[in-house]
């Protein structure tokens, strides 16, 4: 390989030479991953480490877990056809969403309170994610305020994921924040505006926010501050626990919006908005009349409604219906460089990745975060070069079949 090599590869180069550097750590220095490069381990090596309060909170899906069980399946049903002899040894990650350019098609899911999977919390993911050059989604449910989480993030992409308050003095207030510090596109999560029931949670009795964990966006809040301060006659860390319950009640309700409503964050957001938790093909439709320039399909990991349909399962028609007119974005079960794939064969254009670098964090903190992800990129890139494609925009049903006989069932590793 030659010194010189072109911008556009960097990022894929950069995974290949991972996958040899662990190799080599093997074969020279008798030394080993420290987060397992096995997806079907993961679990169980964070399950092993971590508290189980905040295991618990990573891996507790809805009900009875068969709509997780569904998002798995859903993968298992495509299989990809690699094509030979191409000239694939070089590739291309890059994508453009919404006018921008990205260096790889995955972001980091936006997940709440990381500080009770790890101290590192937001500002470590968000570090991480900008040494990668991965899209940073930071959530409302957060640990670390909104600007705390930029100031780590630094010259790296991001995007801020709202959890739509009642108030709509407060909503303002969380987008003029987001956007003064420099979050470029707007997700706005609509499939939790009350918990789904999560029994591993449930048994456990734990919820973070109910102590105040996860709700630094609101406690940092100049506008949610001040009315607490009216009504309450004390600042909010003097009575964490009353904040907490009013900081709730706005952004958990219990109580859902409306599709017109979104005209109201339309003209107070100036970038792109992207609506999460599609899976209905009339909702996707319902999106686009609305003015959204995005969608995520997703069912929040089978954290919401169990007995709902694996995700990848929504993907195809929803592209179908709304793909040429917005852009479609996806989450939930992906495991896999080839699940990445697959999903952008069916028409996704983006790829969030949620549990796999949570349990990295609660494993051993940023620095596992970084080990999952870069090991899920670099199977992503070895996977696209193998498969016989060279850049995103190759990824199209014609290397993909549905197999749909039975027996093809799960094997553990
Ligand atoms: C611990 C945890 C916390 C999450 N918190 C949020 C959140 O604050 N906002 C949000 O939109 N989605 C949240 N999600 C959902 C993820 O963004 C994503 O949709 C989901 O993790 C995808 O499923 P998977 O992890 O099984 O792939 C959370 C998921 C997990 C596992
Ligand atoms: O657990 C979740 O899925 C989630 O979205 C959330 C909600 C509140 C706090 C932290 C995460």
């Amino acid at each position: 390989m030659g010194d010189h090599v072109e911008q556009r590869f960097l990022a894929s180069q950069r995974f290949k030479r991972h996958q040899f550097n662990i190799y080599e750590n093997g074969m020279l220095r008798n030394q080993f991953p420290t987060v397992t490069t096995n997806p079907n381990k993961l679990e169980q090596q964070a399950r092993d480490s971590m508290e189980a309060k905040g295991f618990n909170f990573i891996f507790g899906g809805a009900g009875e877990h068969a709509t997780m069980d569904a998002n798995r399946l859903a993968f298992r049903q495509w299989k990809l056809i690699p094509r030979m002899l191409l000239p694939t040894s070089q590739r291309d990650l890059s994508v453009t969403l919404f006018g921008i350019e990205y260096s790889t098609p995955v972001l980091f899911a936006p997940v709440g309170a990381h500080c009770v999977f790890h101290a590192d919390g937001e500002c470590g993911v968000a570090e991480v994610a900008a040494d990668l050059d991965i899209t940073y989604i930071h959530s409302t449910a957060a640990t670390a305020s909104i600007e705390d989480a930029a100031r780590a993030n630094g010259n790296g992409p991001r995007w801020f994921q709202l959890y739509w308050p009642q108030n709509d003095e407060i909503t303002l207030s969380l987008l003029n924040r987001a956007s003064r510090s420099g979050y470029s596109t707007l997700v706005i999560t609509l499939d939790t505006w009350s918990l789904g029931w999560r029994p591993a949670n449930l048994d456990g009795g734990f919820v973070p926010f109910i102590k105040g964990v996860g709700d630094q966006a609101g406690f940092s809040d100049p506008v949610f501050r001040q009315q607490f301060k009216k009504n309450y006659g004390v600042e909010v860390e003097e009575d964490i626990i009353s904040a907490a319950a009013e900081w709730n009640k706005d952004i958990f309700s219990g109580q859902a919006h409306t599709w017109e409503q979104l005209e109201f964050i339309k003209s107070h957001w100036s970038g792109p908005i992207v609506v999460k938790g599609i899976q209905h093909v009339d909702d996707a439709r319902m999106a686009l009349k609305m003015g959204m320039d995005g969608i995520i399909v997703s069912n929040h990991g089978g954290r919401q409604v169990d007995g709902a349909l694996g995700s990848l399962e929504a993907l195809p028609e929803i592209v179908h219906a709304v793909g040429k007119d917005m852009t479609v974005l996806f989450d939930s079960g992906v495991r896999t460089g080839a699940d990445i794939i697959k999903a952008l064969c069916l028409g996704a254009k983006g790829v969030l990745i949620g549990r796999p670098w949570v349990y990295g964090l609660g494993i051993c903190g940023k620095a596992g975060a970084k080990e999952v992800m870069m090991g899920l990129l670099a199977d992503f890139d070895q996977t696209l070069g193998l498969t016989g494609i060279r850049s995103i925009s190759q990824c199209n049903r014609s290397i993909l079949r549905r197999i749909t006989y039975g027996g093809d069932r799960h094997t553990s590793l």
